[in-house]
């Protein structure tokens, strides 16, 4: 595998008219999950995928374990848990620019993961270990089972790829987070916070001195996330800062940090310098945006090539 990701999936339910949630009556459903999102991006990106995970022995896991087969993710380390359920989120589109989501996965088949669902071979043969803040907010087990991941992929040299992804819902303490989160951060090839991700995790600072200070800690790839403006990323060597791509219209922004991830793993996996790879998750990231759904947007090779071209050539016109 080039990659494989752990966490949980979700069904995910929009109602088809912006507004109050509490005025919704009709939804759409999707699939969505910070890690299943990054897994789909990079199958669609053309490359070979595993998400390990647990759903429940009910018609949702059932649609999740279908369209992440369809997508050519591999499943076999996915387990259907008896006598559980599958999340599910409510994503609320209140008015333009002010998306919300509601969870409903406590005790969920996914937050039931353990480190006995590991498999050290599988994870062993991969080119990179993709982990999301999420996952270990689950439960203990969940922590535990990113935690005993990690170290399996140190172990075999696996480059452990850290999305913080933080979500205040899902943690009952801010210290608890901020410690878990920077004990997977140190243990980290490469790290993609945003700048609340990583002025949380760091605290008061500028992104040159985050940038630095992950860095110094061992981190090997820094890339700090600004939205529409783009990201700058560090290496040992290198600081730069790589533009965004202008969208108009943003129709539904989550799962443009998932898409943004698919996009600098694939550049990374496909050897493109640090900055063309920066520059191919910006373009994902953008394109997930123009789309309704957390995956719906995420593009082709020759979707995100050709719209890379496209937006040069506005440029220089
Ligand atoms: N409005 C936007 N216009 C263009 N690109 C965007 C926009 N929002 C996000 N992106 C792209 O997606 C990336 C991730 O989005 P961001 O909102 O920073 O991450 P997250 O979803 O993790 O908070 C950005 O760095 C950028 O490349
Ligand atoms: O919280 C989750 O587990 C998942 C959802 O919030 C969503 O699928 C997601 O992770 C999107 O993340 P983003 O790319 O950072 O918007």
């Amino acid at each position: 595998m080039d990659v494989i990701t752990i966490g949980e999936s979700m069904a995910v339910f929009t109602p088809i008219n912006s507004g109050q949630m509490k005025q919704a009556t009709t939804f759409v459903r999707t699939i969505g999950g910070s890690e299943s999102n990054v897994a789909i991006g990079l199958a669609r990106l053309g490359h070979r995928v595993g998400w390990i995970s647990k759903v429940g022995d009910d018609e949702f896991g059932k649609a999740i374990l279908s369209f992440l087969r369809g997508e050519g993710i591999d499943i076999s380390q996915v387990k259907v848990v008896p006598k559980t359920f599958t999340g599910i989120y409510f994503k609320e589109k209140r008015r333009h620019n002010d998306t919300r989501v509601y969870y409903y996965r406590r005790g969920s088949a996914a937050s039931q993961l353990s480190p006995s669902d590991l498999d050290e071979e599988y994870i062993s043969k991969a080119k990179y270990l993709h982990i999301t803040g999420i996952t270990p907010a689950l439960s203990k087990s969940c922590e535990e089972t990113i935690f005993a991941a990690i170290a399996m992929a140190r172990y075999y040299k696996v480059k452990v790829v850290f999305d913080p992804n933080i979500r205040m819902k899902l943690w009952s303490n801010l210290d608890v987070a901020r410690d878990v989160l920077f004990r997977i951060a140190i243990q980290s090839d490469i790290i993609l916070p945003g700048i609340t991700e990583v002025a949380f995790l760091l605290g008061d600072g500028t992104i040159e001195k985050w940038g630095r200070q992950l860095i110094e800690m061992g981190v090997s790839l820094v890339v700090i996330k600004l939205g529409e403006r783009g990201a700058h990323y560090f290496t040992k060597t290198n600081h730069d800062y790589i533009q965004g791509f202008p969208v108009k219209y943003v129709v539904d922004p989550v799962g443009a940090g998932d898409g943004f991830t698919a996009g600098l793993l694939s550049g990374l996996i496909d050897g493109l310098s640090v900055a063309d790879a920066v520059r191919r998750a910006n373009a994902v990231g953008a394109l997930v945006t123009m789309v309704e759904g957390d995956t719906e947007g995420m593009p082709e090779r020759e979707d995100v090539e050709r719209w890379i071209g496209q937006q040069r050539e506005d440029v220089t016109r």
